[in-house]
């Protein structure tokens, strides 16, 4: 097989994986592991991202009274995941390829050294022949921890483990210029950088899923920012991705990945914006050399004011004078001695540029 990729991530969306009526497709799921099983045995390496531990629990399980949605949502995952593992388990079985299974939730990317961790445990997997299987860990995280939808996960996983290309598959061919349901849309095949895709996004939302059209744009957007290929394809369309990957001629949307390399350091500090304890206001001098092709850090000199109390190596904000966002920065001191070097000259930097993403 000619391969484009030899490590790639695949983030399967919850509607790919159900029935109309809520039932795990079975049916759908093997013909995606024996895809995923193709490309393992060609020597690409695949992590993957599995929704529809929630899906599949719900038609189990039947509740006696009225759940309130995260009551439903932890009772249908803890069930739900289970059996949705167990199928990925028997199924890889089948081509003799062992898998297994990675629960996170946000706030196991909030430190460095978390983050890390995970990427050690799935390293080590794959230098094994194990086809990791992540998810959020639905039944304990809830509300503020929660990721937007496993879109967001996918991206952080395929950023993390340095993949070149995160596939996204949805229910529907790709990103279409107007309503999916309008005959005369099309489906957009390439996206390059700061392109503005929200005038063609409704946001209706697929029975199944969580986070929409919306989150999947601005995830791949980001990730492809960092130098990875996104693609957005229809799971639910025979031997999509071994296609893909053949560079067959398939309906997808494809986010030009910029040329730019991201280190490894950066990835993580691009999306760690929600771990953010603070903010750097910057005057628009600064804000000047930062959008220049240059590389600079945040010194004292440029900051007009320090927001919130932080710790060294806490992840902040950095905004311009108007209050849009700028970056996002590991700090090199509290907010306190921020606060003392502000505005002053011959400062060493609060933020430093290897530790700066820009936006
Ligand atoms: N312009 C658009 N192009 C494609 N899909 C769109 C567009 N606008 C809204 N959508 C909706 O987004 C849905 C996919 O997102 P989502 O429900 O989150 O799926 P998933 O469960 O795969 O994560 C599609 O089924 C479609 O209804
Ligand atoms: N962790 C949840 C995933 C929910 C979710 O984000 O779904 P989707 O929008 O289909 O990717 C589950 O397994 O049910």
């Amino acid at each position: 097989m000619k391969q484009l990729f030899t490590r790639v991530a695949v983030k399967i969306g919850s509607n790919v994986l159900t029935r109309r009526d809520g039932t795990l497709d079975v049916t759908r799921m093997s013909a995606l592991v024996d895809q995923i099983a193709e490309l393992h045995k060609a020597g690409i390496e695949i992590i993957l991202v599995s929704s529809g531990a929630v899906a599949s629990g719900r038609s189990e399980i039947h509740p006696g009274k009225k759940l309130d949605s995260v009551d439903q949502r932890q009772l249908f995952s803890a069930v739900g995941q289970a059996k949705l593992i167990n199928r990925y388990y028997e199924l890889f079985r089948e081509h003799g390829i062992p898998v297994g299974q990675v629960l996170t939730m946000k706030e196991n990317f909030s430190t460095r050294r978390h983050y890390l961790n995970q990427k050690n445990c799935m390293t080590v997997m794959l230098e094994n022949g194990v086809i990791p299987i992540v998810n959020e860990n639905d039944t304990i995280s809830v509300s503020e921890l929660m990721f937007t939808d496993n879109d967001e996960l996918s991206g952080l996983i395929a950023s993390m483990m340095d993949a070149q290309a995160l596939i996204i598959l949805s229910n529907i061919d790709g990103i279409y210029n107007g309503p999916p349901a309008d005959p005369s849309s099309q489906v957009i095949r390439e996206i390059g950088q700061g392109r503005d895709l929200s005038s063609y996004i409704q946001t209706t939302k697929s029975s199944f899923g969580r986070g929409g059209m919306l989150t999947k744009t601005s995830i791949a957007r980001k990730v492809a920012d960092e130098g990875i290929t996104v693609i957005i394809a229809n799971g639910k369309r025979d031997n999509i991705l071994v296609d893909i990957i053949k560079n067959e001629d398939v309906p997808y949307t494809r986010f030009i990945p910029s040329s730019e390399p991201v280190s490894s350091v950066k990835k993580w500090i691009a999306h760690s914006e929600g771990f953010a304890k603070g903010e750097l206001h910057i005057n628009d001098c600064a804000t000047q050399i930062l959008s220049s092709d240059k590389a600079a850090s945040i010194l004292p000199i440029g900051i007009t004011a320090v927001v919130g109390e932080f710790e060294k190596d806490d992840i902040v904000r950095i905004v311009d004078s108007e209050g849009n966002p700028v970056g996002i920065g590991k700090a090199d001191c509290n907010s306190g001695q921020a606060r003392e070097a502000m505005g002053k000259h011959g400062k060493r930097p609060v933020v430093h540029y290897d530790y700066l993403y820009i936006e």
